[in-house]
């Protein structure tokens, strides 16, 4: 178990209390004329990906306070148990370990006097062998087709990375193989995506950590039902449905030939998981090669993360950035704005990574925080984000950290278009920090009459002083996009060691599944119901009159 260090009583969050007084004052204008090595000072290099953080509110010394704070919080010491395999995730009595996931380097990584890496290799080499017969079209269909489609059918971390992956590397995808994602238990979702497959062609993965989960069972089931509609001999499952899972016992359950079981570990968190068996329909989409590449890009980061002290470590400039605006300025909210249309599902990943993970209101001693944790994370790509809410973001009352995402080169170099999107994300950062004071917004008025320039000047007003970070990256490759991810990741990690609760657990979503439960079989027959509340007995028998 982490040790607890009580976050808002060390040192170093005294002394940023202070420090927050003084420089909150500031504009970060006055932060740049001040230090004309400000991009250089506060901007880190990666491989292919540059970080840009010059754009915060903070000088040398906030950097310093907060890099103390992770100090005092013993991070250095929670980095190793999770790289090392404690059992970290104490609630759960489980290891931590995406990191072994794509240790590349080899190098044994024991859970309980076990190296892990072994099964790790032997399952890579399965998706390997998997992911080639079904690109190469060895793996035929019950008439002797090639695969031509794949619906991968899960929900949550068993969904989102693999969407996410398959959308953000879609130029690396193969012709003639086209993936399809079913997660939602609105009929809807499974009717839609299947509705212009063919049974002969299509291969269903069931992606489940627990292979309990309600959703994805009643998806695999109505899979297999409109799969033998066509197919009718049972024995024919075989070739159409594989599993992805930790519960070797429900798989045969459902009747998935544990042949067809691509195992992986309790010590792989559902959103930490794409790097394992969960990539299945990534790695046949892009190849096997491409999802190593994957795995060496977060292994990269990895390595990084483990060995450079903090002031350069990436994760936890970040990460110590997101603490300054959260408990120090108390921005609610994170954005993410990815200026590549192939990310467009990338803030949506982080949601479920970053709200599941820390989320949380109980520190690790058990008792509650009186601070606060997890932001509400959100974001769309840009330029469309542009034309709907930055509008908040830069005139409106909160103040909102922000992550620009761009890529130097496009997979999709037509005419000018890159340039003008990049010239828009380089534009947004400057807008946003710089903002427009009224002498400038009366200068540009110069023409109008001294009351038509009172009464509109107000409104044109940008107070400005909005942090941003912004990632420049050479290309969206597998490799950067595995950094990226493995970035965000260990981000998340080290914001739940300094605010001292735990990252990988997530019983907040039990409560619902519960009454779920308890719900359903109250809806099997047209009785009025009184055994809740008034507004759910209203509902539930409107429901009831209605269907
Ligand atoms: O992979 P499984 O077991 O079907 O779980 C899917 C999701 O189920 C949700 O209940 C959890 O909150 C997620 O963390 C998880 O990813």
């Amino acid at each position: 178990m982490l040790q607890a260090i009580p976050f808002d009583q060390t040192a170093a969050y005294r002394k940023l209390k202070t420090h927050h007084k003084s420089i909150s004052k500031k504009h970060l204008k006055e932060l740049f004329a001040e230090d004309p090595n400000r991009f250089k000072k506060f901007s880190l290099r990666l491989g292919d990906i540059v970080v840009d953080y010059s754009k915060n509110r903070i000088n040398g010394r906030t950097l310093a306070y907060l890099c103390d704070l992770a100090r005092e919080c013993q991070l250095s010491d929670a980095i190793e148990k999770m790289f090392t395999g404690d059992k970290i995730n104490a609630t759960e009595n489980r290891a931590v370990l995406h990191v072994a996931l794509r240790n590349r380097s080899n190098t044994p990584i024991e859970v309980d006097g076990k190296d892990v890496m072994p099964d790790v290799n032997e399952v890579l080499e399965k998706m390997k062998g998997f992911s080639e017969k079904v690109r190469g079209g060895e793996w035929k269909g019950f008439t002797g087709k090639k695969i031509t489609d794949i619906v991968n059918i899960g929900i949550g971390g068993s969904d989102l990375g693999p969407v996410m992956v398959t959308e953000a590397l879609k130029s690396y995808g193969k012709k003639g193989l086209s993936v399809h994602f079913v997660s939602n238990v609105d009929g809807t979702h499974i009717a839609e995506a299947v509705a212009k497959l063919n049974p002969e062609t299509t291969l269903f993965m069931i992606a489940s950590k627990t292979f309990t989960t309600q959703e994805t069972m009643a998806n695999a089931h109505s899979a297999r039902r409109w799969f033998l509609e066509t197919a009718k001999d049972s024995a024919h499952v075989a070739k159409h449905f594989v599993a992805i899972s930790t519960n070797r016992t429900e798989v045969e359950k459902f009747g998935i030939d544990p042949e067809n079981m691509f195992g992986f570990w309790d010590w792989v968190g559902g959103r930490y998981s794409l790097w394992s068996a969960i990539g299945l329909s990534i790695s046949c989409y892009i190849g096997f090669q491409n999802f190593e590449q994957l795995l060496s890009g977060a292994h990269d980061m990895d390595n990084h993360f483990r060995s450079a002290r903090f002031e350069k470590n990436i994760p936890v400039v970040l990460a110590l950035l997101g603490i300054w605006y959260n408990n120090f300025f108390g921005a609610d909210t994170h954005v993410i704005l990815p200026y590549d249309q192939y990310l467009h599902r990338f803030a949506a990943y982080f949601q479920q990574g970053d709200m599941e993970s820390n989320g949380k209101n109980v520190s690790r001693n058990g008792e509650a925080v009186d601070y606060q944790t997890g932001p509400i994370i959100w974001g769309e790509p840009g330029t469309n984000g542009q034309h709907a809410f930055y509008q908040l973001i830069h005139q409106g009352t909160k103040l909102i950290p922000a992550d620009f995402i761009a890529p130097a080169l496009s997979h999709n170099p037509i005419g000018e278009h890159h340039k003008m999107l990049l010239s828009n994300f380089f534009a947004q950062t400057e807008a946003l920090m710089n903002g427009k004071t009224l002498d400038e917004v009366v200068a540009e008025l110069s023409g109008k009459s001294p009351e038509e320039i009172a009464k509109i000047a107000p409104f044109k007003v940008f107070e400005g002083n909005r942090p941003t970070n912004s990632f420049l990256v050479k290309k969206i490759t597998p490799r950067v996009l595995g950094s990226l991810i493995a970035m965000y990741e260990h981000k998340i990690f080290v914001q739940g060691v300094i605010w001292n609760i735990f990252s990988f657990d997530q019983w907040g979503v039990e409560l619902g599944k519960q009454l779920a439960n308890k719900i359903y079989p109250e809806l099997q027959n047209d009785w009025p119901i009184e055994s809740h509340d008034s507004s759910t007995n209203g509902l539930i028998n409107q429901y009831k009159r209605w269907r």
